[in-house]
């Protein structure tokens, strides 16, 4: 890329397409091809409103600078080259498209929450789409999957678990599943399953995983044979209920490709559950594009067309001679920038972007200033990262106070880094996206209130192990940011443990993620060296108030995501015999967790 710039500038060509700035930083192209099957995927999930590509400067950011216009041109390049070599290529989604950045929650009062970044996402060519948690918090939103984002994809966004209650009857946001045939031919079920979240809005329902595979419409759909499964899913690949699915479907079809699509735990993960079968998925906020190939059998079809008989290996006895044979798979997952995206499709800077891919991009921006999102709140002073370094946040501290309260809030409302310099809207909101409201309980007693947020975080001295049911509880509300961390925090423990000659061919690598999977190979695309790592709890709070009394009163101020946890904390310590209610909680400010941020920076950062 950096030699088509020279060429451009040796040989006088002037190109009416001005390339944007991003990224300002020297990238590391990838060193090897993908491997291509005779059907392969594209896999994105996870992207929460990440549509304009990561902008800061600082590393790790530029690796995942890619706008969705860029990716647009790319899965254009893609499915051309896949034309050229005769082979399948998918386009999936797991899901969570809703919470996360400006362009997805910085729409004008009385909006509906991604209505707007969606559409740049239904003009991509998706063959299978999962709903995710993000897209049940909130009725709304759900509606306006049902209403405006399902239809664009006739049939292929999938929600095998999940209904919405419109005019009184409960429906499939989208569909339960899917058939298709692939451009070869291939013959695919789909399904698009969500792991046992309980955090949904009313007039929405999602069914445990376990029932689902015993209704009737499940083993209907699944009956016939089909040339691969294909099981899409906002679910992690790992320690969840994909071996529910994964056994109900080999309970009938022993030996049928199945290929599963996960997400929801923000990692890049990959497994097989049996040699006939990988598990993917691709990591967040768009920083992971996952490639998933795979050496399947001829379609059914075109053996019966050419043969006669069907010599494919499919089939319960497995009659063809592939029948008991492991499936050649490969995965890998991509840094999307320019620069990858270039290499990966044999293009240059200036024979890369599509006209499509152009007016994606073209559209985003103008989507970001309608939103108003460059509108600078303060100068933030330094960097505030959530788990690579400790932030400095005296200043916070004093701010908070003077004021006879504690604050509690759970650190996944915490969502991104903050990075030094200009402080926006934008930033604000990949900050804190939730519109969560805060709530409090007057005159609870200082030494009670205190002992809340060490109970919550499961460190109190009674509690060293947080309460199993609570812990489920918080799973099954959405809550993975411990898995986040424990991926995070295990890539630089490893990396710690690197002998000296390792640790210095790892010192020219740039920061990014270093996986470690249970697949075979290497996973990332590009060699990275990791992140520093510091643990945060699952719960934050500002600083107690100095020298009150144990039973001075104090307002226990928290956001109300958690407020059926507090509450249930709360009633375990108290001693005095009061059992806390939610008659006992009151709205505390008019002021939303999205636009907290905002407020300060412009206080304290000005
Ligand atoms: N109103 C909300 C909703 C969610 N959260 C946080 O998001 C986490 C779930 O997000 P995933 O992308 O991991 O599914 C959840 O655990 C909360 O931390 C929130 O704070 N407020």
């Amino acid at each position: 890329c950096g030699d088509d710039h020279a060429h451009a500038a040796r040989d006088g060509h002037v190109h009416d397409h001005s390339k944007r700035e991003f990224p300002s930083a020297k990238l590391t192209p990838p060193s090897r091809p993908l491997t291509w099957g005779s059907l392969n995927i594209l896999h994105t999930t996870d992207s929460h409103g990440w549509l304009l590509g990561h902008q800061k400067p600082s590393f790790p950011e530029p690796n995942y600078s890619g706008d969705f216009g860029d990716f647009a041109s790319f899965v254009a390049h893609m499915k051309e080259l896949a034309i050229k070599k005769d082979v399948d290529l998918l386009l999936v989604d797991s899901g969570d498209l809703h919470d996360g950045t400006g362009l997805s929650d910085g729409y004008p009062t009385g909006g509906v929450d991604a209505h707007a970044s969606n559409e740049f996402f239904k003009q991509l060519p998706y063959d299978v789409l999962a709903i995710g948690n993000h897209e049940l918090y909130i009725y709304n939103n759900t509606l306006d999957m049902y209403t405006n984002f399902a239809p664009r994809f006739n049939g292929r966004y999938l929600s095998s678990n999940v209904n919405i209650t419109v005019d009184g009857v409960s429906k499939p946001v989208g569909s339960r599943f899917a058939k298709f045939k692939t451009r070869k031919g291939r013959a695919v079920t789909a399904l698009g399953v969500l792991y046992d979240f309980t955090g949904n809005d009313q007039n929405t329902t999602v069914q445990k995983v376990e029932d689902m595979v015993k209704e009737a419409w499940f083993a209907d759909a699944i009956k016939d044979e089909p040339d691969v499964f294909l099981l899409a899913g906002h679910m992690p690949v790992s320690r969840d209920n994909w071996p529910l699915v994964f056994n109900a479907v080999r309970a009938v079809h022993p030996l049928t490709p199945i290929l599963i699509l996960g997400g929801h735990t923000h990692i890049r993960d990959c497994l097989q559950l049996d040699g006939r079968s990988m598990s993917l998925e691709s990591g967040r906020y768009m920083e992971t594009i996952g490639w998933m190939s795979a050496d399947l059998p001829e379609p059914k079809s075109h053996h019966r067309r050419h043969n006669g008989e069907d010599h494919s290996g499919h089939g319960n006895g497995g009659s063809g001679s592939s029948a008991a044979k492991n499936i050649t798979f490969s995965r890998r997952y991509l840094d999307p920038n320019r620069v990858t995206f270039e290499y990966h499709t044999g293009q240059g800077n200036f024979s890369f972007d599509t006209p499509w891919g152009r007016s994606i991009t073209k559209g985003l921006e103008q989507l970001a200033k309608k939103f108003d999102l460059t509108f600078q709140y303060g100068t933030a002073p330094h960097d505030f990262t959530i788990n690579h370094c400790y932030a400095d946040c005296t200043d916070c501290e004093q701010y908070a106070r003077g004021l006879d309260k504690i604050m509690i809030t759970n650190s996944g409302s915490m969502r991104f880094d903050i990075y030094s310099g200009p402080f926006t809207k934008n930033d604000q909101l990949t900050a804190s996206p939730f519109a969560d409201t805060f709530l409090y309980i007057p005159n609870v007693p200082f030494a009670v209130a205190n002992a809340v947020l060490p109970a919550l975080n499961g460190a109190g001295a009674d509690n060293r192990k947080r309460d199993n049911a609570v812990e489920a509880e918080l799973w099954a509300r959405g809550y993975v940011g411990t898995r986040y961390r424990e991926w995070m925090e295990d890539m630089a423990r490893r990396d710690a443990e690197l002998g000296a000659e390792s640790r210095r061919a790892a010192a020219n690598l740039t920061l990014g993620y270093v996986t470690q999977d249970s697949c075979p190979g290497v996973g990332d695309d590009i060699p990275h060296t990791p992140l520093e790592f510091h643990a945060i709890p699952d719960f934050i709070a500002s600083a107690s108030p100095a020298g009150l009394a144990d039973d001075a009163p104090v307002d226990l101020v928290f956001v109300d995501f958690i407020e059926t946890q507090l509450i249930g904390i709360l009633n375990g310590l108290s001693t005095d015999g009061k059992t806390y209610t939610t008659a006992d909680v009151s709205k505390y400010t008019d002021v939303l967790a999205t636009e907290m941020l905002g407020i300060y920076a412009q206080q304290a950062w000005n």
